[in-house]
Parts: C-alpha cells; sequence; structure tokens
C-alpha cells in the first residue's frame, strides 16, 4: 500500500491574505498538529514561524509544496478558538490572518532567523585581487568563526550587503547559512540540596562533618544549609531543595558553598521559576451595598435574556466591586475571565484591588512587560495557571479556551481602538465578538457609555443596569463652569487661571486635599512663534507645526517624532524673537509651581511616563500624598480611585470641544465627566473647574449638570441627521503618496468607480486636516454603510479588490490604501 503524503495549511506572520501549505516531512507526521509552531522557508532566504492550522492530504495545485523544515512545540500553544478569532478579525477589519497573527502572539513566541557568514574553508586568500572593504571584510571573517548580517553592514559600511555577500558566495570565499534561535528563554534560579549519601544517614553527616573541621567556613555553610532545610516543618525529607539565594542570604560565603559542591557534599541544580512571583490572597471581604447588590441581581437578570449587559453608573459608585462580585459566580463554575482596560496607567490600581481577592490566580498582560513575561501569562493561560487576565486591548488574543466573562471598564475609551499597524481594531468590540464564540457574558461598564453601546442598549440588543449614586453615600462633585471670556475682559486671568480656580486649588491645599488640573496637550507649547513676523516652525515632513518641548529645549513633531533644536533666529526675518504660544502640560506644571511654590508639583502624561514603572510611582506617591497637585493629559481623566482628591480643575475644555471630529462632542463630554469625577470620592464634595470661553455650548451645559441623558438625546438627533454612528457603519480609506497629485487622482479615481459599483454613500476624496505626513500626502474617503443594507462583507470584499486594481495601473503602482473600519 502507497502511504499517503500529508501537507499543512499554515497562517504565516505576513500580509497575504492566504493560507500556505507545505508537506509534513515523515518523521514529523506525530508532531504535527493543529496550533503547533513551525518553522518553513518562505521566499528565497526567509525562513518564517507559521501556526499550523489543518492538517489534510491534498497537494496544493498551483504550486510546489515545500518542506516544513522543524516544529518547535509539543503541543499546541494557540487554540482552536483563537483560530477563528483570528479569521474573524482579518475579515471584518481588512486585515490579513498573518497580520492579525503579528499582533496576537507575543514576540517571544516568533521565532527569529539571523543570517550568518561564514568563510570558506577552501578560500585561498592570498593574491586576491578585491577592494580593500572586502578584503577587511575576509579578514575579519579569517579572524573569528561567523558574522551576522548585521556585523556585515556594519564593516561595508553597506546599507543592503546582500549584494557583496552574494558576489563572494558565489566566488566560493563565504558560506552563508541561517540560524533559527527561539527568543523566549526561562527564567532560572539555581537550587541546593544534600547529596543522596548524605540525607537522612546522621552518621555520614557527621563524619562530613569532621572532614570539614580545618574549613570553618564550609562547615557554617553546610549547618547553614542543613538549617534551612529542617526550618520547613513538614519534610523530613533531607533531599529537599532550597534556593541558593536563601543559602547566600543566611551568609554562607558563594566560595564556601562552591568547595562543597566540589566535594559532592551538596549539589546544585537549576529550576525554571515564574517571573511573577505568588501573591497569597489576603482575602480582603467586601460586603456590597443595597445598589450594588440590586445592581448585581439586575447583571444576572440580564444575561438571561442578552450576553451583554451594559452598567452605567456614574463615577465612584463602586463598579468594580460588582464586577468582582460577578467574577467569583464565574469563577465557582471554574469558567476563564478577561477583565479589559483601556490604558496600562489603570491596570496598577485595579489589579491591587483584584490581587488582594483573587490572589495568584491573576494574570496581568499589557505591553510594557518584556517579551519574556508576555510569553509566560501566554502561557500561564493555556496551563490553566491564570484564570483570570487582566490587561490592555491585546489581551483579547490570549490563548483562552473556555471564557465565562469578559469585563471591559471603561467601555467608551477610544483608546481601545488600535490604529496602527493592522489590524486596526476595536478591542471592546472584538472582545464581545470573542465572547459570543466562547457563549461568555460581556459586562461593558462605564459611567459615560459610548453612544453606541448606549443605543444597543436603548435598541434591547443589550441589557442595561444603572447605578445613580455614589458608594457610601459620597455627594457626586459641584461643577463650576468658568467663563474666561469675561474673566479676561475683567483681568482676572493669571496665565491660564482664573482668580476662581486659583482660590479654589488654594482652599483644597489648605484643607489638606489634593489636585488634579487636566489640560489635553503634552509640550511646553503647540507651537513657537515669530514676535516680528508671525512665522511658525513646521516639520519638514508633515503638514504640522512642531511641538515646544522645554525639556532637553526641542522642537517635536507629535505626528512623525522628528526633534530638532530651538532656532535662536527666526528661520523667515531673521528677528531673534522666537516664543512659545499657547500652553501645555510641561508648561502648565511649570506656572502651577511659580503659583503655588509651597506645593509639590508633578506631571502625568507620554513624556514622563515612557519607562516601565513610571505610571506606577506617579500613582502611588499621589496615593500617599507624597505631592498636592497632579497635572496631566487624559491620563489623568481615567478610573483612578484617590480618596484625597478635593479639586479637579480642566483648564481650556474648549480645546476638546471643537476638534473637528464628529465624534469631538461625545469625547469632550466624556472626559470632563471622567475627570470630574475623580475628585470628593471619600467623604468631602469634590469640587470641579471647568474653564471655557463657550459658556452656552449645550455640552458645556449637559457637563454642568452631569447630564447624561440629555447629552445623549441631543447627540444621537445629530447623528441621525448626518447619517453618523450608530445609525451608519464607517470605513475610512486612506490614500498616500509622496506626490500630491498622484494622490489626489488616485483617490478621485477609486471614488468615481467605487461610486459607480456599490450602494454605498461615500464622502470625499478630502484632504485630512493634516494632509502630509513623514513626506506623504494624504487623501481619504469615507464609506458610510447603512445598517440594514448590503451585507458589509461583500462591501469589504470588494473595496479590496478595487484598492488591489487601482494598484495594477502603472500611474498609481505606490500609492498605499489603508483601510480603518470603524475609524473611531
Ligand atoms: N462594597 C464596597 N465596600 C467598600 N468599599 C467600596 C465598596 N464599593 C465601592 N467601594 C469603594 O468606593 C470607591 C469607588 O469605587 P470604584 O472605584 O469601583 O468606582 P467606579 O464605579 O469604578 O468609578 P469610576 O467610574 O469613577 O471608575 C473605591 O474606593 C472602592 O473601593
Ligand atoms: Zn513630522
Amino acid at each position: 500500500m502507497m502511504r499517503k503524503t500529508l501537507f499543512a495549511d499554515l497562517i504565516l506572520p505576513v500580509p497575504i491574505a492566504n493560507r500556505f501549505t507545505y508537506r509534513i516531512p515523515r518523521e514529523m507526521e506525530s508532531l504535527i498538529i493543529p496550533g503547533v509552531r513551525v518553522v518553513v522557508p518562505f521566499g528565497k532566504r526567509r525562513m518564517l514561524t507559521g501556526i499550523v492550522d489543518s492538517i489534510h492530504e491534498k497537494a496544493p495545485v498551483h504550486y510546489e509544496a515545500r518542506y516544513i523544515y522543524d516544529v518547535l512545540d509539543e503541543s499546541a500553544v494557540v487554540t482552536p478558538h483563537q483560530i477563528t478569532f483570528i479569521d474573524w478579525m482579518a475579515s471584518y477589519y481588512m486585515a490579513t490572518p498573518g497580520e492579525v497573527l503579528n499582533a496576537a502572539i507575543p514576540a517571544g513566541l516568533k521565532i527569529s532567523t539571523e543570517s550568518y557568514v561564514q568563510l570558506n574553508p577552501q578560500a585561498d586568500l592570498d593574491e586576491l585581487d578585491e577592494s580593500d572593504t572586502i578584503l577587511d571584510l575576509l579578514h575579519q571573517l579569517e579572524q573569528r568563526e561567523s558574522l551576522r548580517y548585521e556585523d556585515i553592514k556594519e564593516i561595508t559600511g553597506e546599507k543592503d550587503a546582500f549584494k557583496t555577500l552574494q558576489y563572494l558566495s558565489k566566488k566560493g570565499l563565504v558560506i552563508l547559512y541561517e540560524e533559527v534561535r527561539e527568543r523566549y528563554s526561562p527564567k532560572t534560579e539555581k537550587y541546593i540540596h544534600l547529596a543522596t549519601h548524605l540525607a537522612g544517614n546522621d552518621k555520614a553527616l557527621n563524619e562530613t562533618f569532621e572532614t570539614l573541621a580545618r574549613a570553618p567556613k564550609q562547615e557554617d555553610a553546610l549547618l547553614a544549609c542543613l538549617q534551612l532545610i529542617k526550618r520547613d516543618a513538614d519534610l523530613s525529607d533531607q533531599l529537599q531543595r532550597i534556593p541558593k539565594k536563601a543559602l547566600l542570604d543566611s551568609n554562607a560565603s558563594a566560595a564556601a558553598i562552591q568547595a562543597l559542591i566540589k566535594k559532592g557534599i551538596l549539589e546544585e541544580s537549576e529550576v525554571i521559576v515564574s517571573r511573577f512571583s505568588d501573591y497569597s490572597r489576603e482575602l480582603k471581604q467586601v460586603t456590597l451595598s443595597p445598589e450594588q447588590q440590586k445592581a448585581v441581581d439586575q447583571i444576572i437578570r440580564g444575561f438571561d435574556s442578552t450576553d451583554v449587559v451594559l452598567l452605567h453608573g456614574v463615577t465612584g459608585s463602586g463598579k468594580t466591586e460588582i464586577y468582582m462580585d460577578i467574577m467569583q459566580h464565574v469563577l465557582d463554575n471554574d469558567m476563564q475571565i478577561l477583565y479589559l482596560l483601556p490604558e496600562i496607567a489603570l491596570t496598577t490600581q485595579i489589579v491591587q484591588r483584584l490581587r488582594a481577592v483573587f490572589g495568584d490566580k491573576l494574570g496581568v498582560y499589557h505591553s510594557r512587560y518584556s517579551d519574556n513575561e508576555r510569553v509566560e501569562v501566554w502561557q500561564g493561560v493555556l496551563s490553566g495557571r491564570y484564570q483570570i487576565v487582566v490587561g490592555v486591548r491585546s489581551s483579547i488574543f490570549l490563548p483562552f479556551d473556555h471564557l465565562g466573562l469578559v469585563i471591559i471598564d471603561e467601555e467608551h475609551e477610544h483608546s481601545y481602538k488600535q490604529y496602527d499597524p493592522a489590524p486596526r481594531y476595536h478591542a471592546r468590540d472584538a472582545a464581545i465578538m470573542l465572547a459570543s464564540q466562547h457563549k461568555a457574558r460581556v459586562i461593558l461598564g462605564s459611567a459615560t457609555p459610548s453612544m453606541e453601546s448606549n443605543y444597543l442598549a436603548d435598541s434591547g440588543k443589550y441589557s442595561r443596569v444603572r447605578l445613580e449614586n455614589r458608594f457610601g453615600d459620597v455627594s457626586m462633585p459641584e461643577i463650576n463652569v468658568i467663563d474666561t471670556l469675561r474673566k479676561t475682559a475683567q483681568k482676572k486671568m493669571s496665565g491660564p487661571f482664573s482668580d476662581e480656580l486659583l482660590e479654589g486649588i488654594q482652599k483644597t491645599m489648605d484643607s489638606g486635599q489634593q489636585v488634579i488640573l487636566f489640560q489635553n496637550r503634552r509640550g511646553y507649547a503647540p507651537y513657537m512663534a515669530c514676535h516680528q513676523c508671525g512665522h511658525i516652525p513646521h516639520c519638514s515632513q508633515c503638514a504640522v507645526s512642531l511641538t515646544y518641548h522645554q525639556y532637553g529645549e526641542k522642537l517635536i513633531c507629535h505626528y512623525c517624532g522628528m526633534r530638532e533644536s530651538v532656532p535662536i533666529a527666526c528661520d523667515s526675518c531673521g528677528a531673534k524673537e522666537m516664543k512659545p504660544v499657547g500652553l501645555g502640560t510641561e508648561k502648565l506644571e511649570e506656572e502651577v509651581a511659580l503659583l503655588f511654590p509651597e506645593a509639590g508639583v508633578r506631571r502625568m502624561d507620554l513624556d514622563t511616563t515612557r519607562t516601565k514603572n513610571s505610571y506606577e510611582r506617579i500613582l502611588n506617591d499621589f496615593a500617599e500624598h507624597q505631592f498636592d497637585i497632579l497635572v496631566g493629559t487624559q491620563m489623568v481623566t481615567k478610573g483612578l480611585d484617590f480618596g484625597g482628591v478635593g479639586l479637579v480643575g480642566i483648564i481650556d475644555l474648549d480645546l476638546l470641544l471643537h476638534y473637528p471630529d464628529f465624534r469631538s462632542h461625545e469625547r469632550a463630554f466624556q472626559m470632563a465627566i471622567q475627570v470630574s469625577g475623580r475628585a470628593g470620592r471619600r467623604d468631602t464634595v469634590g469640587n470641579v473647574f471647568i474653564q471655557t470661553r463657550d459658556l452656552k455650548h449645550p455640552v458645556v451645559q449637559q457637563i454642568m449638570h452631569g447630564n447624561y441623558d440629555a447629552f445623549y438625546s441631543n447627540e444621537l438627533e445629530e447623528r441621525k441627521e448626518h447619517a453618523y454612528p450608530p445609525f451608519t457603519r464607517m470605513i475610512r480609506i486612506t490614500i498616500k503618496h509622496k506626490d500630491r497629485n498622484i494622490t489626489r487622482e488616485a483617490a478621485q479615481t477609486l471614488e468615481r468607480r467605487l461610486s459607480a459599483a456599490l450602494p454605498v454613500r461615500i464622502l470625499g476624496p478630502q484632504e485630512p486636516l493634516v494632509n502630509r505626513v513623514r513626506n506623504e500626502y494624504i487623501n481619504e474617503l469615507w464609506i458610510k454603510l447603512e445598517r440594514k443594507g448590503t451585507s458589509p462583507a461583500l462591501i469589504k470584499k470588494s473595496l479590496l479588490n478595487h484598492a488591489d486594481n487601482i494598484k495594477q495601473e502603472k500611474l498609481f503602482r505606490s500609492i498605499r490604501i489603508i483601510f480603518n473600519v470603524d475609524p473611531y
């Protein structure tokens, strides 16, 4: 009987929308199962790590299948659920499964291939007629065993050293090869135990001690070791291993331990340990208030009719405790829980609260973790060590296989949306999809629900539970709106502060409380301008002004990151009168410190939180009242829970209100209410001061009265009138090219064809406000899909086809077309 040849379909991390079929070598047949990682050759000289999706006997028709090169896992690291999820995400967000896979898998689980170069042992280096660079390279190779591709580039000074290498390889002077290496490395610790022949053998031990009579340090070390073993009460077994570190801590010298090992008295071993220490729970018992208990009951009843419940509770109503109560039920049923948060800054506080109750069942996953740490969380979910994961948006990709509950806290937050690179997904929406795959339940929590979620609750698709009061009879903060237009006329502004705000800050600090000041702009000043001619320095690659950062004296482009030093004289007229204009957090911090010299002031924004533990430090110090005034961007607006905040100031609400985007009102309302909610969360009534020039603006009025329902119904009218979400779904198509005309022409051509072919509304093409970034011009088309119209899947397919077609044309060959589904 003929033996069958087996093939595997793989997902590879490349932006091509297919599965790739490879042959399974005979000796790997039993090893290759769905969900394991394999290494395969790809193209001429690349090696890639892929995931096995399925195994079959059908040889591909259009190409000769190549062999799988290696298999990396003994059991699946990706679950079947994940593969379904990856495929769904790729098609919904118009990305490829490979792009999703790339986002999903922590870098530590990817294999890197590195090209190495070695001197051909047969090569004769004498009498070579080559350039000095090449001779230099060959001599370096002669001295070393091998060089990495990267090193070669450095030696030759060439950007692409491959040509040189090919040349040398053809001449038989060098050998090129690839080495595959796993990036994840487990953390190990050294352990010490007593040699087998000594354990439990007092006679032998005594004899050993005698031999050490002249080596007191070794004697001490052995004694210390025995004491450590005995201290552990329930272990009679003297073979127990003790951490070498513990032995060193008990003052045994490293040299003495080494000597004992050499003599065969002690033995050393290495053990793989977790990067995350075990947390014992303190078992904090929380009693829910009657209103909270009622909400829990309502949520559970809500799940009878819908899988998603929207928990709309005012700031400080104790939503977290409600989640925790329901989580306990889910754990009792042995199901997994995913708890999503919009921002790393928030994980610190929430994790502390959750850990007190759930101990080491809790894994945390976010981008500040190292690759190795992320791999351990991934494996911890696979192995069942972590039943609960708290994390930011990428945690939806973890290998869950029996999710019971997904909590999406602060569900209105737009940081749940991934902008770049693909897949451009919204973690809230994707998590709801993930939950439905697992038949799990979802709680969306917010004090200011998104238009979409509230709309779906209105229409009965979600259940809704409301909490109108703060926990523990705490009052809602008092909101004061200050008319800065009038204050300016009355000369009652000092810099960005009105007299009322300053007075409020002073009073708050006098009463021993703390202050949060919010300004949604980082840097020192939004731009610099010449006092003589008005010239404003712009980024050379983008159509935006450069932001002035006082720290380091730099002008920085917030679009492409380009930095340049601050010009002494104006580029345009030569006058030496360049001045910063406007107010960023850096300047705000400076002004506050000047006005309140006795106060401690710190700042929290992107610039002060770049390092791993910086959030924690700022937040912990604030919680411990080590400083009085926290200045920051939207980072300070989100679900933070501090007891001592008496006042919150919004320096310039207009900045939020008048942003050219259909969601600006929604965002302004949400941010203002959220940041206000940080005030007065314990006993005294909090104060909020909001500065604006637009007192009569309806949204300002709604914020002032904390009236979500009024805001929602007004805004819904607007959205309906202009056919914006939630009444439609939008897809943004971005066309980019370095030539402005080609960009426009491509956009126009695409628009014409789409209009002719598809029953959709198209806005544009138009140039966005910032119409050039990194030297590429930008045009946008906006597609509006009716909620009940042609299948979005078909339309997306057609959009992709049209995009592919247009790129076939000579003029448009190098344009880039980027799709962003639900681009908000
Ligand atoms: N049942 C309870 N027992 C003791 N303390 C509670 C209880 N419920 C809530 N709290 C406390 O009340 C405060 C506010 O609760 P929490 O932070 O959960 O509010 P929230 O609804 O998430 O608010 P926000 O929307 O502003 O984030 C917290 O300090 C919390 O510990
Ligand atoms: Zn730029």
